[in-house]
Parts: structure tokens; sequence; C-alpha cells
């Protein structure tokens, strides 16, 4: 085998509670990811030598190192001292820097599909454990499906997840940095925005997608809601076109809509395309990796 081409999913977050700052910077956090069926194709073709390339049609996101996926390469490379090379082509489709874990996505693909291609039997957790020194996200991005997600988003509990269910996604024209949310975030402010977790999360294994829609809640929203008020207006338009309930994921921008079925998820879809470009109609996703 020289070539491997795989789905690289992006992430929403239908819940995210922050409890307490580390004294290394990071967060401790409790959240609930759940894969959707909008995905980057990555493809992975063996090289003569021992370089690694990006190829991207995306004119916005870096081509050399400073790429997510390139570091998943140069990670595995470097820790299992392997001496090849790898051409990397991404076909973007996820938007970038949306909260959407588009990145981390495509660097788990990377590492997924070199474990294939190389045939270097690591486990999902090794891989996972790898992964999560390239970002908070990777993890949960090699794991697939949906999960509880404790520490600092590593530490992984597979749930059952949202079978079919329809997704409305917009992404308004501004782009967010994940460390500068974070660090603006006031943990005596949050009180309010805080989500019960485990309430949440009996709601999604049990497919109650109106006590899922109804109790979300991201307490970074606190941030990123607050610097950008098209956020709160999004949500707002979700929920005139019929969303059971809206929210931001991640550290933003974009924002989702959960929607009773297709027609309405579809009615909202063509409503919010004219308004904000970066519109999509998805379903969730709910099989892990393993499973693939
Ligand atoms: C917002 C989420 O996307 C929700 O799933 C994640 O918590 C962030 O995951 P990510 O983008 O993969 O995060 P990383 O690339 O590891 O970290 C980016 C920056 O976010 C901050 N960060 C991230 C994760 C975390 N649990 N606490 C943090 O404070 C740190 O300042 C870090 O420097
Ligand atoms: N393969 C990649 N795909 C997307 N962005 C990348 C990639 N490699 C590096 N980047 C850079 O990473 C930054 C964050 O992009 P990304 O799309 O991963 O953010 P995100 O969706 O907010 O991720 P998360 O939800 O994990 O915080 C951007 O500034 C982008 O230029």
């Amino acid at each position: 085998m020289n070539k491997i081409q795989l789905k690289s999913r992006a992430k929403i977050n239908l819940s995210l509670d922050v409890l307490r700052k580390r004294p290394d910077g990071y967060h401790e956090v409790e959240m609930i990811m759940h894969q959707i069926d909008l995905f980057d194709r990555v493809t992975l073709i063996n090289r003569e030598d021992n370089e690694i390339k990006i190829y991207t049609s995306c004119g916005y996101i870096p081509k050399d190192s400073g790429n997510i996926a390139f570091k998943g390469a140069s990670l595995l490379r470097d820790t299992l001292g392997i001496n090849k090379g790898i051409d990397i082509h991404i076909e973007k489709r996820i938007p970038v820097a949306a909260g959407l874990a588009g990145g981390s996505s495509n660097a788990a693909a990377v590492i997924l599909g070199l474990n294939r291609l190389w045939n270097l039997k690591l486990s999902q957790n090794e891989l996972m454990e790898l992964g999560v020194k390239i970002g908070a996200d990777v993890p949960f991005c090699i794991l697939g499906g949906a999960a509880l997600a404790e520490g600092i988003g590593q530490r992984l509990t597979p749930i059952i997840g949202l079978k079919n269910v329809w997704v409305v996604i917009s992404k308004p024209s501004i782009s967010v940095s994940t460390a500068e949310v974070y660090g603006q975030l006031n943990l005596l402010n949050i009180e309010s925005k805080r989500p019960n977790t485990p309430l949440l999360l009996k709601a999604v294994e049990s497919g109650d997608i109106a006590t899922l829609a109804q109790n979300m809640k991201n307490v970074l929203e606190t941030v990123t809601e607050e610097n950008y008020p098209i956020i709160t207006e999004i949500k707002k338009k979700m929920m005139e076109y019929n969303a059971i309930g809206s929210m931001m994921s991640g550290s933003g921008p974009t924002v989702f809509g959960i929607f009773k079925n297709y027609q309405r998820a579809k009615s909202a879809y063509e409503h919010l395309s004219l308004l904000y470009k970066q519109t999509y109609i998805v379903q969730s996703f709910y099989r892990r990796n393993e499973d693939e």
C-alpha cells in the first residue's frame, strides 16, 4: 500500500464547562464532544525521499511545519525514529479557526493514516497519548464518535452518540483564537453559563434531543459572544428558523442549531445561507474510528 485516503471530520461541543485553570495556563474542562458529517479529505502518499510536504487548495492555512497535519507526521516519525517521507493532501471543507477542530481533525487523520500506511501497529490509546502533544482536541478526533472529555480535553469516555440528528452550522466571517478566548475567560463570571453535564450526557445517550437542545451550555460564550455580538444574532436566527436549541461550538465563532427533522433544518439552512456564506446542513456522526 502506497496511498491512503481518510475523511477528517469536524466536531461540535454539545456542552463546555471549565472547572479550573492549571498552573501551566491550560484549563480543566468537562465537555461533551460530537463529530459531525462535515469533513476534509486527507490523502497520504508515500514519498521516495524523507520529506513531509503539504498540498492544499486552501489559501489561508500554513503549508509548512506550521500546519498541524505536518506536526502529526513529524511527531510519529520522531517518536518512532522513522526515516520516511510523506505527501499530505488536504482538501479543506471545514471552516478554519471556527471552533470545529478542523486542524486537530487533520492531524488525527494523519496519525491514524500513517499508523496504517506505515504498519506501525500502535493502539488507539497510544495514538491518542501522542496526539495530545500537538493539541487538546486531537485525541478526541482520533477516537471519533461522541465522548465526554475531561482533563484538558484528552481524558475521554466514549458515549453513545446521536444517530442522524440534523444540525445546521453557520460561521460568521470572523476568526477566533482559542488561546485568546481561554486567556480572557473570567472564572468568576461563568456560574449562570455552566452546563448540567450529567443531565446532558443522559439526554445524548438516550437520544432525547429536546432535553439536550434546551439545556446546552458553553462557558466560552461569556468571552466570544461578548466580543462578537453577531454570535447572539446567529443563535437568535437559528431559533427563529425553528431550531430546538442553538449554541456556539468550542471557542467559536461557529454557531450550530439542532433540528427536529430534515425539513426544518433545510428551511433554516436555506434562510441562513443567504445571511452567512459559511452555512452547512449536516448530520451528527456517531461511529467511532475503531468501528469503521
Ligand atoms: C475549545 C476546544 O476546541 C473545545 O473542544 C478545546 O478546548 C481547545 O482545543 P485545541 O484548539 O486543540 O487546543 P490547543 O491547541 O491544545 O490549545 C490552544 C490554546 O488554548 C488554551 N487551552 C486549550 C485547551 C484547554 N483545555 N485549556 C486551555 O487553556 C491554551 O492557552 C492553549 O495554548
Ligand atoms: N491543517 C490545518 N487546518 C486548519 N487550520 C490549520 C491547519 N494547520 C494549521 N492551522 C492553523 O490553525 C489555526 C486554527 O485552525 P482550526 O481550524 O484548527 O481551528 P479551530 O476549528 O478553532 O480548532 P479547535 O476547535 O480545535 O480550537 C488557524 O489559524 C490555522 O491557520
